[in-house]
């Protein structure tokens, strides 16, 4: 059997579930139409699957993702996310991924035509002239132009710059809002700049939505905000349905305010046959959710999904995750070596370091200071609560939130000062005035721990270790040796250091098996040793 699982439970393109399961280590389980039609079947199945993909229809909700007790990772085959319960699975460890570039150009497209659709009627008059009323429909439909009309796009991310772009050669006036445009890039795009998306609403005679549903963004388009509009206007969704108020929108269409409206998205999909905005009549357009409906969008996403989930499973490799740092393979190539001794410090501090602590402090040293670090301070951290929670509680996704909830921050800092070695990773561990601190390095390919509470060593980052602070005097480290012995623990080997200003020393002694209780106790109670500590690493 394959080491992966993976469910695909809506509609995604054939070559990527191909890329899939060209991988020999993945099962793919193909069931297009689980989420729509059979999605009471998933919570019985999740729990055997690695990896989940899906579209809008499918909700993995947080019932679900507990349910999937394996599950790594979910990979969206699209951009908006708001199907997931991202804060589920970021709780449960659960990496959600998106591809964000996939299908802009399709959505673009399609929501420009909702908007020529929606000026001229295609919609109602294409029904009336199969009705056979061409005559009284060429009466009925008289149109808009666009040219030269004022258009406000909230959200001028991917899709609503394609959008803008798009407009421009309509020889519309382009106004944005979005919180991220800089005027710089408003410049570079030829468009208005507003301060808010009241002052983007105000005058505009079509507004084009682009942004995601968020608690912030829903129904920006309320009773209010279409009230700034001008008389006649148009309004155009290819985002979320939840961005409107949509009775609201009924009431500025019926009160003529409003002209009309062209819509791909509602806030409940799918919408029923008796939707309040479907009697409306003139300049009304509607789609079922056909953004990103294209045979180009839909090979994008679904190859992009399915290379993301197999390389997150096989590899490691993250890319596009919307609930932690990402780490392609250049990255990763970058930092990798340094994920195994984050992983060795972390679990020697929870050995080492003081109870309950209030931070964890990684600092990086040296040309590593310059690259992506995040995951490694991450790593450090996992390995850190690991070793107080069950296995697989914790991982490098929800790490950041189990310890925010305990009162552990995570503190990352870049030292440019030089070191004795080119590169070094310090973790430190604070409770008040109580400092605990080891580092590491990689000398040529092997990653070694250089240094235990200021001291320096020089030992693997893997294996058994008693670790001894001890009198700094004659026949201690040869006790230690002789109780080993005759526990028929073999030495691998052995690092020593001193302090000279209190007359300690630390002994780091690697040996081949497990140290037992019973022969720590014994190394505790010989004279000399102040403290000593079993880690397996
Ligand atoms: N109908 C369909 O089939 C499709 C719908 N979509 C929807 O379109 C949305 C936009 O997609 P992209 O352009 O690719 O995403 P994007 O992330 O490139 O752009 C979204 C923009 O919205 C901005 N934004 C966030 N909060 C805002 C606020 N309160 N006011 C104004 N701007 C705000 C962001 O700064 C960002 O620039 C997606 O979230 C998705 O919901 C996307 C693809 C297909
Ligand atoms: O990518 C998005 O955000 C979309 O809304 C596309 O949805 P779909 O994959 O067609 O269900």
């Amino acid at each position: 059997m394959a080491k992966y699982r993976v469910l695909v439970s809506d509609p995604i393109s054939e070559i990527g579930v191909a890329a899939l399961e060209s991988h020999p280590d993945i099962d793919v389980d193909f069931i297009p139409d689980l989420g729509s039609k059979n999605a009471d079947k998933i919570p019985g199945m999740i729990a055997d699957y690695d990896a989940w993909i899906v579209r809008s229809q499918t909700k993995p909700n947080a019932e679900l993702i507990a349910k999937g007790t394996k599950l790594r990772a979910i990979g969206r085959a699209g951009v908006g996310v708001d199907n997931i319960d991202r804060q589920a699975a970021t709780d449960h460890g659960v990496i959600v991924m998106n591809t964000p570039t996939g299908n802009t150009i399709s959505t673009a497209e399609q929501a420009f035509t909702l908007m020529l659709a929606t000026a001229r009627n295609i919609g109602p008059a294409h029904a009336e002239v199969l009705k056979g009323n061409f005559v009284a429909a060429r009466k009925a439909y008289q149109g808009i132009e666009l040219n030269g009309k004022r258009l406000a796009v909230l959200g001028m991310g991917r899709i609503g710059s394609e959008f803008a772009k798009r407009a421009q050669a309509f020889n519309m006036q382009v106004v944005a809002y979005d919180p991220f445009l800089t005027q710089a890039r408003a410049d570079q795009l030829k468009v208005e700049l507003a301060a808010t998306p009241e002052a983007a609403l105000t005058g505009a005679d079509v507004v084009t939505l682009h942004v995601p549903l968020t608690d912030e963004t829903k129904h920006i388009l309320d009773e209010k905000s279409l009230a700034l509009m001008n008389k006649g206007a148009l309004v155009i969704n290819c985002a979320r349905g939840g961005l409107i108020d949509e009775p609201a929108l009924k009431a500025a269409i019926e009160s003529g305010h409003i002209a009309g409206c062209g819509l791909d998205v509602f806030e409940d999909e799918p919408p029923s046959a008796d939707h309040p905005l479907f009697s409306l009549g003139k300049h009304v357009t509607f789609t079922p959710h056909l953004g990103a409906s294209t045979n180009e969008a839909q090979e994008n996403v679904g190859i992009q999904v399915a290379e993301q989930i197999r390389d997150f499973l096989t590899t490691g490799e993250i890319r596009n995750a919307i609930n932690m740092p990402s780490l392609d393979a250049a990255a990763l190539a970058e930092v990798g070596p340094y994920l195994d001794l984050a992983a060795s410090l972390g679990k020697l501090l929870a050995k080492l370091g003081p109870e309950n602590p209030d931070s964890l402090r990684v600092s990086y040293h040296g040309p590593l200071a310059q690259k992506d670090t995040a995951l490694v301070s991450r790593t450090a951290l996992t390995a850190l609560l690991e070793a107080s929670r069950p296995d697989g509680q914790v991982n490098i996704v929800n790490v950041t939130s189990i310890a925010a909830q305990m009162g552990l921050d995570l503190i990352e800092s870049t030292i440019n000062a030089a070191t004795e070695y080119n590169e070094l990773v310090v973790a430190e561990l604070r409770k008040g005035d109580v400092r605990y601190r080891v580092a590491g390095t990689i000398i040529g390919k092997s990653p070694r721990i250089v240094e235990i509470d200021r001291l320096y060593v020089d030992t693997n980052i893997k294996g058994h270790f008693l670790i001894v602070r001890n009198d700094d005097r004659p026949g201690i480290v040869g006790a230690l040796g002789t109780l080993l012995g005759n526990s028929n623990q073999n030495i691998a080997n052995l690092s020593l250091a001193r302090n000279k200003s209190d007359g300690n020393a630390l002994t780091v002694i690697e040996v081949d098996a497990p140290l037992s209780e019973e022969l720590m106790s014994s190394i505790r109670a010989t004279p000399g040793v102040l403290s000593a500590t079993g880690a397996t690493l």
